[in-house]
């Protein structure tokens, strides 16, 4: 049994609808089918989500208009009147639409996570009658009756080690199960969402519940790409990637699959195939425990925007014990994660991303970090841009950093800071916004010549 996953783009219209069908049906296995909201159509077009997180703050802020609230429902009105589906169905939506705001208005968190959901609720309801209308057995299963139970903060739930075993007993469902991404529930009866693209968690999870022979992913390109499409033009297709390369480089900016779907399956070794609805006979990227290496040594390049370091200063800072530690306790109290700390004899630095330090937050933190740690210096270094440089292969290769310290330098790119964890299955460059889409450019050359 496989469970099977369209993205956004492979449920954005009835065209799009006919082909995910077609999948489905071209092959037994597919029986637990997990759809995402309607996403981009053509160039310019809003997600779903996107509108739904709107409307949810018009709501909230008291500017709430008839028209946005008509244009979600139109997404699905298109689909449901081009497949000729029961025009009920229009009805129905609208009620539970208007329900959610009635019922949630009040309560900000909440009534964003209930919107956001609701764009995959009603697409799964679509998917089950159009699979319906073609004349085959499937019902929509909700997230609550699949035993999704997930922790209770908006925006960012996780899985409950318990839903596992619940989600088990849709094993013995015979019919096609249409689940819809992206949310749970949480024991205190709330919806909650997963971050933005979690509907991929929601696959990853359900094919681990139900012990799925494969997990496929659908979405809008063959394959996943050595680096995105949209840094380099027809980079190398990826038939194989390991687990643990695919959470690096999804973690760093592969956006094509979500780097916290990776853990279920792979605690289960369920295989993830990434396959193009648009082009099914596209073999795709298989996501594997092992892979052959096959003598190189990097396999993919990722990038991501938006960083900041906060760079800190203090004299005989390598005497001071619990330095580190009480630096980062002031980033939890304000409820800052971050990415990396590289760090020197007297200094050290903090890499985050920017946004966490938005609405009046850097004053306050830099305020602390000064005065609590007593700092010599401390400012704030923007618009950096971090690249990551992934695969199993290099633990054993020599000369993986120099050929990136080369091929960096060739673009012209300043190289801010180098980090390597110690399992050796990735190297981080952190290097000017600006020089991002060069850098990475010249990396691909230099790792993929080839190409
Ligand atoms: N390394 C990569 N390989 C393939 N696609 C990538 C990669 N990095 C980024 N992407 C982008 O991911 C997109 C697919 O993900 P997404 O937009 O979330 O699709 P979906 O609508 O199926 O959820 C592709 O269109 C591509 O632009
Ligand atoms: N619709 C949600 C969840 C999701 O996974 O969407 P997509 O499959 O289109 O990335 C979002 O836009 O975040």
């Amino acid at each position: 049994m496989k469970v099977v996953k369209f993205g956004g783009s492979s449920v954005a219209s009835a065209e799009q609808y006919k082909k995910a069908g077609s999948i489905i049906l071209s092959d037994h296995a597919r029986k637990v089918i997990v759809v995402s909201a309607p996403g981009k159509r053509f160039d310019g077009d809003e997600k779903t989500t996107d509108l739904l997180i709107k409307l949810a703050q018009t709501v909230q802020n008291g500017s709430y208009n008839e028209k946005l609230f008509k244009a979600v429902l139109e997404r699905y009105n298109e689909i449901i009147e081009e497949l000729g589906l029961d025009e009920h169905l229009k009805g129905q939506l609208e009620g539970n639409l208007r329900e959610l705001i009635s019922l949630y208005g009040e309560d900000k968190d909440r009534l964003l996570d209930a919107l956001k959901s609701s764009g995959e609720d009603m697409n799964a309801r679509l998917m089950t009658s159009y699979l319906q209308s073609l004349g085959h057995k499937a019902s929509y299963v909700s997230p609550k009756e699949a035993g999704m139970i997930v922790t209770d903060e908006p925006g960012n739930a996780q899985i409950l080690p318990e839903a596992y075993e619940r989600i088990a007993q849709l094993r013995t469902r015979e019919e096609i199960l249409v689940i819809p991404g992206f949310f749970g529930y949480s024991y205190q009866g709330n919806i909650v969402t997963f971050p933005r693209g979690g509907s991929d968690i929601t696959g990853s999870i359900i094919a681990a519940g139900m012990d799925a022979e494969e997990y496929e992913n659908f979405t809008d390109v063959d394959s996943v790409y050595c680096v995105s499409p949209k840094m380099v033009d027809k980079p190398c297709e990826l038939k194989e990637i390991t687990y643990r390369e695919m959470r690096e480089l999804a973690y760093s900016g592969f956006s094509v699959f979500h780097d916290e779907a990776l853990q279920p399956v792979f605690q289960k070794g369920i295989p993830v195939r990434v396959k193009n609805t648009n082009r099914p006979e596209a073999a795709g990227t298989r996501i594997v425990l092992e892979r052959e290496l096959n003598g190189q040594p990097v396999i993919g390049i990722a990038s991501d925007t938006d960083f900041c370091s906060v760079n800190i200063t203090k004299y005989l800072m390598n005497r001071e014990l619990g330095f580190g530690r009480r630096l980062l306790a002031i980033l939890e109290d304000e409820g800052i994660s971050y990415e990396h700390t590289p760090s020197g004899i007297d200094n050290l630095s903090v890499i985050l991303r920017s946004h966490q330090l938005e609405n009046g937050k850097e004053e306050r933190v830099l305020d602390r970090i000064k005065k609590e740690l007593d700092v010599d210096d401390i400012n704030i270094e923007r618009n950096l841009a971090m690249i990551m440089v992934v695969g199993e292969g290099m633990k054993h290769a020599v000369g993986v950093a120099s050929k990136a310290a080369q091929a960096l330098a060739d673009s012209g790119s300043n190289i801010k800071m180098i980090n390597q964890g110690s399992s050796e299955v990735s190297m981080m460059f952190g290097v000017d916004g600006a020089s991002v889409v060069n850098a990475v450019n010249h990396l691909y050359r230099a790792y993929f010549p080839e190409k």
